[in-house]
């Protein structure tokens, strides 16, 4: 009986392996072949590297050891658990006496050259770990696809099946480590960068996530459209307006929804919503090119904008606003330094000066990573949110326009259109659906 439980403990685990291999795309396939490779070599290899301690003979090898010979020393090695992805292997290792980090670091070129990683990088997360990250392929090169749709153009969640408290996968750091946006945990944020940098991409995203979580209520202010478009007929509200008077109604009707739910706070005995319901949605107010309200040419406009956008940014986040600002350069005459200080959450794609990138990331002189580089491709940006420890470098997945067209049409057939497109519609260049 025994045997047989163990047998069969053993063919469940294997065949485990085996669906995760068939499963896996081309690259992670690869990878688990790696990892195989290296845990198989490793006992011969790590002494070669010099990844190993000697551990003095005990009394018991003295005894077993024949007359006249000196006991010999046992050869420890670290331990080694593998994980591989799409984009190389992580190996993580025990520490050993006088082989831990520096030891490791020393043994880089070595273990580059013996696994075959062009890229290796080498941390220590916690005492008693190292953990060695083997690169075939960089994160920062490497396009992905959103997961909020198959490579057929289908929808991968239906209209309503995810909530505010789904992650929404925005991209991977250069270390391969996935990007995730939590929007019921998170506060606001704010993503910049020159034309042509991403922020379309990444924003597409974000609002095709947030389109499909049945307790978040989309309102998005755009002068171009462009990011707007594909929401049109879906969303709870949606502008065009390239002057401030219907975005300025759009954020009063936004603080009015604050004021209300601020005597919910009674009822609840709380101070901020967290849980959110149909009934009590999380408002994702997205604003693209806000330069154009707050550096619009009437003063007093302008000034009636801010004040709402300020008011928001610093309160509405415990009523249950989100807010997301774009901005291809957010200086302080496009946004104030008090509602940039709300705005936890940054995204910074490619800037042309340093000055930009320090409007986002005022530390930034003391980073490793700018975003005024102009080598820096479409999709690639600084990014910090999420639980990320520092800014890091990330690529976003990508979401092309026409998919977020394909999830509103899906959205419109499952009964949730709120409005028609525009008159103008069908001479909109954008317009998948024309
Ligand atoms: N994550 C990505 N992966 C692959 N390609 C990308 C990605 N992001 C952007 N691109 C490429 O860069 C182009 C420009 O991106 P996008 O439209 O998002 O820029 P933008 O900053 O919004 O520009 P604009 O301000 O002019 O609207 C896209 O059409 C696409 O080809």
């Amino acid at each position: 009986m025994v045997p047989e439980a163990i047998a069969g403990l053993a063919a469940v685990y294997g065949g485990s392996k085996v669906t995760r291999y068939a499963r896996a795309d081309r690259d992670t396939r690869a990878s688990i072949r790696q990892a195989y490779r290296i845990r198989r070599r490793w006992r011969r290899f790590a002494p070669m590297a010099g990844l190993f301690a000697l551990q003095a003979p005990g009394r018991l090898a003295a005894l077993r050891t024949p007359d006249g010979f000196a006991p010999v020393p046992k050869t420890l090695i670290p331990t080694l658990k593998t994980r591989p992805d799409r984009f190389g292997v992580t190996v993580t290792a025990n520490t050993l006496p006088k082989v831990g980090l520096t030891a490791w670091r020393s043994a880089e070129e070595s273990l580059r050259d013996a696994w075959g990683f062009p890229r290796v990088k080498i941390s220590q997360p916690k005492p008693g770990l190292v953990l060695v990250r083997g690169f075939r392929n960089e994160p920062l090169d490497t396009h992905t696809d959103s997961v909020l749709m198959t490579s057929g153009g289908d929808l991968c969640f239906q209209p309503g099946e995810l909530t505010s408290e789904d992650p929404i996968f925005l991209g991977f750091t250069e270390d391969g480590e996935p990007v995730r946006l939590n929007l019921r945990r998170s506060a606001h944020g704010l993503i910049a960068g020159v034309t042509r940098s991403g922020k379309s991409i990444t924003t597409n995203t974000l609002l095709a996530a947030a389109s499909l979580m049945r307790d978040v209520r989309m309102v998005v202010i755009d002068p171009n459209l462009a990011a707007a478009a594909p929401w049109w007929r879906t969303a709870h509200t949606v502008s065009s307006s390239v002057q401030p008077d219907e975005p300025i109604e759009i954020l009063r009707e936004i603080r009015a929804e604050m004021e209300r739910r601020a005597g919910t706070f009674w009822a609840g005995r709380t101070d901020r919503i967290e849980t959110f319901s149909e009934e009590m949605p999380l408002i994702l107010l997205v604003i693209d090119e806000v330069a154009n309200y707050t550096r619009h040419p009437d003063k007093k406009k302008r000034e009636a904008f801010e004040a709402e956008l300020s008011a928001i940014a610093s309160q509405g986040a415990k009523y249950g606003v989100r807010l997301w600002l774009l901005a291809q350069k957010p200086s302080a005459d496009v946004l104030t330094t008090a509602i940039r200080t709300n705005l936890s959450s940054r995204i910074c794609h490619r800037v042309d000066t340093t000055e930009d990138f320090l409007h986002l990331f005022p530390d930034g002189r003391d980073l490793d990573v700018t975003a005024a580089d102009r080598s820096m491709p479409p999709g690639v940006s600084i990014a910090s949110l999420g639980d990320m420890r520092t800014p890091s470098r990330m690529r976003s997945v990508y979401l092309s326009t026409e998919d977020c067209w394909r999830i509103n049409d899906a959205m419109c057939a499952a009964g949730l259109q709120i409005r028609e497109l525009p008159e103008s519609a069908p001479s909109m260049p954008f317009d998948a659906a024309a």
